[in-house]
């Protein structure tokens, strides 16, 4: 975790009243690195955006700390959270949600840069927007004067990952940022992704409850389950060699994410699984090497 630019380190959030907690995190670590996806996947309620607004910095943890290039963000003066705000972007679920419907493509773009760069002169502006939509693959002269309801599901998802790199971010939270798409657009804004991450050695933390993308995207692969990482590491080897009772059934749903793990074939390893969920509180499991880059912490038996 030492070179990660972001991390979290044993990192816990809990919910609700105390005769009747929810446990949306518990003791999650991980860090993300320079040109590099890490995908976090588990089905609804497993804890994920949980996840995502730890980092966000919407939620405080209430154990564990956030590493920002090493440093505890707790530590941090209001210049360096100020830094980590511009350098930590978020890419949302819903892109129309994320735009401001009374205003431009224009608009949405040169706020950011206006707040960041504010030694900016109105050309060097443009220009700056015109590089944006350039690199999202939009066309600067179509789409600038537009407002969001004139643009498809597709292109309302590229400006918001135009809007999140106007601050020139190291890392990008994007939260199942293809799930209200087309399913014909989904794979052009993931190439999208794919590229940012390569030209620009950003550092993405990508969120789905669907582990058929989370292949295409990702180099490393945690799945979560009941607010705990239960299993992680390179893909490939957590997708060809599954260890974890509860990764098998996200594989088995594939390639219809909306199935529900109700499939009889399951039902006792799901009663396993649901007996760590009334037993959230338990002290974790031991950590199990599976091999190189590959760990799960194993259910109790
Ligand atoms: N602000 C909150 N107040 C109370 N409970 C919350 C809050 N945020 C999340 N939770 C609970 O924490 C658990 C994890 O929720 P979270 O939204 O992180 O899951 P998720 O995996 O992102 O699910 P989804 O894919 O549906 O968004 C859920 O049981 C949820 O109800």
């Amino acid at each position: 975790m030492s070179d990660a630019i972001l991390a979290l380190d044993n990192v816990s959030k809990t919910f609700g009243r105390a005769d009747n907690p929810v446990y949306a995190a518990r003791s999650v670590s991980f860090g993300l690195h320079a040109g590099r996806t890490l995908a976090l996947v588990g089905e609804s309620g497993s804890g994920k955006t949980t996840a995502a607004r730890l980092i966000m910095r919407e939620y405080t943890p209430d154990e564990g700390q956030l590493l920002f290039r090493g440093t505890p963000l707790g530590k941090a003066n209001a210049k360096a959270l100020k830094a980590y705000r511009a350098s930590v972007q978020m890419v949302f679920q819903d892109p129309f949600a994320a735009l401001n419907p009374t205003h431009t493509i224009r608009y949405h773009l040169e706020r950011p840069l206006r707040l960041h760069q504010p030694k900016l002169n109105s050309k060097e502006r443009t220009a700056a927007i015109e590089e944006l939509l350039t690199r999202v693959k939009l066309d600067p002269a179509l789409l600038m004067p537009k407002y969001p309801h004139e643009l498809s599901g597709g292109q309302r998802q590229r400006i918001s990952i135009a809007r999140a790199l106007a601050v020139n971010p190291q890392v990008i939270v994007a939260d199942e940022p293809t799930s209200m798409l087309d399913v014909s657009v989904r794979l052009g804004v993931l190439n999208l992704l794919n590229d940012m991450k390569a030209q620009l050695g950003l550092a993405l933390l990508y969120i789905t409850h669907d582990i058929a993308t989370a292949r295409y995207v990702a180099e490393d692969i945690m799945v979560m389950y009941a607010g705990q990482i239960v299993e992680w590491g390179d893909t490939e080897s957590v997708l060809t060699n599954p260890q974890h009772p509860y990764t098998r059934l996200l594989l088995s749903a594939v390639p219809d994410p909306d199935r529900r793990f109700s499939d009889t074939r399951f039902s006792e390893e799901l009663n396993r699984i649901e007996f760590i969920r009334r037993q959230s509180a338990l002290p974790q499991p031991e950590t199990r090497e599976v091999t190189k880059n590959h760990f799960i912490r194993p259910m109790p038996e």
